[in-house]
């Protein structure tokens, strides 16, 4: 565990993620970052204690999917998008159309409000690759995407369930479980158990994100 990769500070979380960060995409979550705190003294979109940690708990929690993503392996369907189910503020799902303009995101989210800060945000950074679908994912005309993320979306078994419309074979899922991740893959069954990991997080010792092999 000791060996293991850690940010512990703001700093060392903006660092992290402006690595992975165009100068153009650097500018852009930087405006993303203001626009979420101030949009969040009008709803709650992230829990005012995690303000002032708003890199480390969001934004690079966000950003690290990519590096499960396996964006350039040959072997990695891209024919779908990234799919991001219960975005809330864009999370990780805007963070993810910013840093990777060529991508394109489809973000789910069902509460109004929150569907219009995600077009405010689209609209005033131009992110071109990035659509919001203001619904229940269960409503939505099932399509096929390359990725699928969720955070702090269902219960492992009720997401797999929602989503199998939208995924193949070869669709890769990204979940950050926070804290739960071992104990949420271990209660499901053994054939679904098999076909994913627990990675571990940048952002939080104890925490994990669950990856489809
Ligand atoms: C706990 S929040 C997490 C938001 C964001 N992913 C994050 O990590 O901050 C869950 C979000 O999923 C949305 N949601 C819940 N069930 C949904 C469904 N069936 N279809 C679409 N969105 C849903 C909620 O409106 C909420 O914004």
């Amino acid at each position: 565990m000791s060996d293991r990769r850690l940010l512990t500070s703001e700093t060392e979380a903006r660092s992290y993620v402006e690595s992975l960060a165009s100068q153009e995409a650097w500018e852009g979550l930087n405006r993303y970052a203001s626009l979420l705190l101030e949009e969040n003294q009008r709803q709650n979109l992230i829990s005012k204690p995690s303000e002032a940690s708003l890199w480390l708990r969001h934004i690079a929690d966000s950003a690290q999917l990519l590096e499960h993503a396996g964006l350039n392996a040959p072997s990695q369907n891209t024919d779908g998008p990234w799919l991001d189910l219960g975005s809330g503020p864009g999370l990780p799902g805007l963070i993810i159309s910013i840093l990777s303009p060529e991508l394109p995101v489809v973000l789910v989210e069902s509460r109004a409000r929150r569907v219009e800060f995600l077009e405010r945000c689209i609209s005033e950074m131009g992110l071109n690759n990035c659509t919001v679908r203001g619904d229940r994912l269960e409503r939505i005309d099932p399509f096929h995407a390359g990725i699928i993320s969720a955070r702090a979306f269902a219960p492992l078994e009720k997401l797999l369930s929602l989503s199998a419309p939208f995924s193949t074979k070869h669709t890769r899922y990204l979940l950050p479980k926070g804290r739960s991740a071992a104990h949420e893959l271990k209660r499901v069954k053994a054939p679904i158990r098999k076909m994913f990991h627990v990675k571990h997080s940048l952002t939080d010792a104890d925490a994990g994100i669950i990856v489809s092999k």
